[in-house]
């Protein structure tokens, strides 16, 4: 007999928990289903561990650049094991615990579509259990790593993610293939603990190649410094592992041979939507799962089917997937009152998602770049200004180097984007957000008066460039 409830959702990440909360809020009944562990690939594979093992790595650079403090060497076994700590020892019951008390059931086991309203789930056990829902569907499977198709790749067994994050012990030779946040986090995270011959092997011309260009010219600049190699315009033609495990050959054509202890790829994600039954309610398996701005398939009939977090593509980050479940747990419970309500839309991935990288400098940016401004057909202005002139920058270390741009709308007088790059800059990020979402004008937002002496005073020199 089919066990029946309002919605069901597929994937017990963060994007998939938030759904559960906001519709149980809203009175429905949930049920989720997840194949691994309660929290996602954020909490245990991602996010988490990435960040634990990065924090020594920027406290470190913040001690050398201030005179009377020194640092001994990094305690690795110590890192590792506060990472463990961080990601509950790969235990979830924590996070099953949290599920059970929203109240929603939790399933153990791999769900997939089975027709309009039906989950077919194996549980870990082997058995087999039908859920049905009177509302909804939610998909919240996420995204797994890519790997390029380039002979001998899959075989030498690489690195994803999934790997790094999870290290045990840290390789001598790390060759990294990529050029995006992955690489570039975890190429400092594995070089400041140990792997002395880091290796950044990157297609195109540059880091971080969806940011402003300063952004990734920045972080090269201090990885020069710090001794972590970046080879642009490097194409890996071929891999060869012999030993499962042991020394790994990338062969990068003109260039001569790259050998390394282990071989990072981070080049990308693809949605975790095979094997989940899409192809039963018409859509193609292995494809993002196109949402509107509720957040609803689009492409599915009679609109019971929803997407959000990394399996929709919109924007790869933890806290924009939890955006769109907030918005889209209420929504469902909306939808089931009768209620249509206009206010539950998805509006900030329109924006451009804030995000942070975790880096040494920091990188943060939202909104547009100049360059996706004026391909946007904005008529725009852009002002920078160095960070480390700002006296609050001046005072957390010794050569701060730091750089911010804003690009403005020059019709409408607010921000269509700002980015920060320096030490420390994360946690001026949601100020921007704040701009940039709210679409301050720049007139008024004049009169919100940084502390002195905070890194935050970059904000009145960025409107005194522009001319205010
Ligand atoms: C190394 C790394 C670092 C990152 N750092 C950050 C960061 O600092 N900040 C940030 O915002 N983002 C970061 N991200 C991105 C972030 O991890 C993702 O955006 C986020 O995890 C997406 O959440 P989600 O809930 O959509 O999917 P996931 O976290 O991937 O969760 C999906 C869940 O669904 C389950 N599942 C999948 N298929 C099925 C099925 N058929 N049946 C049952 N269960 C299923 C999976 O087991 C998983 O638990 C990072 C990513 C990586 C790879
Ligand atoms: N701090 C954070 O917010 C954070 C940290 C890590 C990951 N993430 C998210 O996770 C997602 C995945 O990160 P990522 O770094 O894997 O992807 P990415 O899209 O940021 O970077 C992919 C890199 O791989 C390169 N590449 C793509 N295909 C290639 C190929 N065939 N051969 C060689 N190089 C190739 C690209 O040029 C690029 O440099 C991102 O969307 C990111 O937002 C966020």
């Amino acid at each position: 007999m089919a066990d029946e409830f309002d919605v069901i959702v597929i994937g017990a990440g963060p994007a998939g928990e938030n759904v559960v909360d906001r519709a149980v809020r809203g009175g429905l009944t949930v049920a989720v289903v997840e194949e691994r562990l309660a929290g996602g690939e954020c909490s245990y594979w991602a996010c988490v561990p990435s960040k634990a093992l990065l924090r020594p790595i920027d406290l470190a650079g913040e001690v050398s650049r201030v005179p009377g403090l020194s640092l001994g060497e990094i305690d690795v076994a110590a890192v590792l094991a506060r990472r463990d700590e961080a990601v509950g020892r790969y235990d979830d019951s924590g996070q099953v615990r949290w599920i059970n008390s929203v109240p929603a059931e939790f399933v153990r086991g791999h769900g997939r579509i089975d027709g309009p309203k039906r989950v077919h789930v194996t549980t870990v056990e082997g058995g087999e259990r039908v859920l049905t829902a009177r509302q909804a569907v939610v998909l919240a499977t996420g995204s797994t790593a890519a790997v390029p198709p380039v002979p001998g790749l899959r075989e030498a067994n690489p690195w994803t993610s999934h790997e790094v994050t999870a290290a045990t012990a840290i390789p001598e030779r790390l060759a990294v293939v990529g050029g995006g946040v992955v690489a570039c986090e975890m190429a400092q995270a594995m070089h400041g603990l140990g792997a002395r011959q880091t290796t950044l092997l990157v297609r195109g011309g540059g880091l971080l190649a969806r940011m402003e260009p300063f952004a990734g010219e920045m972080v090269a600049d201090s990885f020069a410094e710090a001794g972590i190699e970046v080879r642009t315009h490097t194409d890996v033609a071929r891999v060869e592992r012999p030993e499962p495990g042991g020394k790994v050959t990338l062969h990068l054509g003109e260039e001569p041979p790259l050998e390394a202890d282990e071989l990072l790829v981070a080049t990308g994600r693809k949605p975790a939507t095979r094997d989940l039954g899409l192809a039963s309610v018409g859509l193609k398996d292995g494809d993002y799962v196109h949402v509107d701005d509720s957040l609803r398939a689009t492409e599915v009939p009679e609109g019971w089917l929803y997407a959000v977090g990394d399996v929709n593509g919109r924007t790869l980050l933890t806290h924009m997937g939890k955006y769109q479940a907030r918005i889209c747990g209420d929504v469902i419970a909306a939808r089931a009152r009768g209620d249509e309500l206009p206010a539950m839309r998805d509006l900030a991935d329109g924006y451009g998602a804030p995000q942070v990288v975790f880096t040494d400098p920091q990188v943060c940016a939202v909104g547009q770049t100049e360059e996706s401004a004026r391909e946007a057909g904005f008529r725009v202005r852009v002002v920078d200004y160095d960070i480390g002139s700002v006296t609050g920058a001046y005072l957390l270390g010794d050569g701060y180097r730091g750089r911010a741009r804003a690009v403005v709308d020059e019709d409408r007088k607010v921000l269509l984007g700002v980015t920060f790059v320096g030490p420390g800059v994360a946690e001026l990020l949601h100020s921007a957000t704040i701009a940039v979402t709210a679409e301050v004008p720049l007139d008024r937002l004049w009169h919100a008066v940084p502390s002195f002496p905070t890194v935050s005073e970059i904000w009145l020199r960025l409107l005194e460039t522009y001319g205010l």
